[in-house]
């Protein structure tokens, strides 16, 4: 379970307040303008940026103090952060092994991630050898293998196609599921809130809404998200 007690964000002129709690195993969409501090949010939770006050919990532990790698999350970003002079392969065996000295055991469970997204037989491939549903893949299938119970991801498919961008999806709602982990994404599409998400919070003028289960929140929505829907 996922705590955030209190949490009051601020970047120069720029503040939020954050108050909510997420159930383990739940995928929580943080919609919203552009501007709102949905990605400042996240960094929060992941640990790159401290809050002004307030807590982080994490299964009932205080971890506001603990440096991004200590914490139980995987995050990813839009740009996947895949390195472009590593194989496919190397880039997943990094959610293991930083060295990327993998024993066997390690380098069947890589095998088993690029099969799980769709990849058997492209490990070898280098990024710029891969499509950019491809690199998403490959970023995927190292969150599969890192197996954190919280996952952090920050419009990570906004560059795809429709068609591949709900592949995308379905496949990262299949793999929380295998994991058993906790998922917040950010999107700007409220239909990847629709299609994947139990839960939507709306992140504008400086508060996050409680979550909420999604499809209410868009049957009722509130002031703050018609004005964002532009309705
Ligand atoms: N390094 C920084 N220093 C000061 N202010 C910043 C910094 N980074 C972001 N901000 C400000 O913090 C606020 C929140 O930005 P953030 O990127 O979290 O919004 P967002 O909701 O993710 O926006 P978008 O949807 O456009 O990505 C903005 O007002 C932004 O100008």
């Amino acid at each position: 379970m996922l705590t955030l007690e209190l949490v009051r964000i601020v970047q120069d002129d720029f503040s939020l307040a954050v108050d909510f709690t997420l159930e383990q195993g739940r995928i929580l969409a943080l919609i919203g303008p552009s501007g709102a501090g949905k990605s400042t949010l996240l960094n929060v939770i992941a640990g790159f940026f401290p809050p002004q006050s307030g807590r982080v919990m994490w299964q009932g532990r205080d971890i506001t103090g603990q440096v991004p790698g200590q914490r139980p999350i995987a995050m990813l970003f839009q740009d996947n952060n895949l390195f472009p002079h590593l194989s496919a392969l190397q880039n997943v065996s990094l959610g293991l092994r930083p060295d990327l000295k993998l024993d066997q055991a390690e380098r069947d469970q890589v095998q088993d991630a690029l099969r799980r997204v769709g990849l058997a037989g492209l490990g070898d491939r280098k990024p710029g050898n891969l499509s950019g549903g491809q690199q998403s893949r490959v970023a995927l299938a190292r969150i599969l293998v890192q197996r954190r119970p919280l996952v952090l991801l920050d419009e990570p498919f906004a560059a795809l196609g429709p068609a591949l961008k709900r592949d995308m999806l379905r496949l990262v709602r299949d793999v929380m599921a295998d994991i058993g982990g906790t998922l917040i994404m950010v999107s700007h599409d409220p239909d990847d809130a629709r299609m994947i998400a139990d839960l939507t919070a709306v992140v504008a003028d400086g508060t996050v809404s409680t979550p909420q289960p999604t499809k209410d929140l868009f049957e009722t929505p509130s002031a703050a998200l018609r004005a964002y829907l532009g309705d």
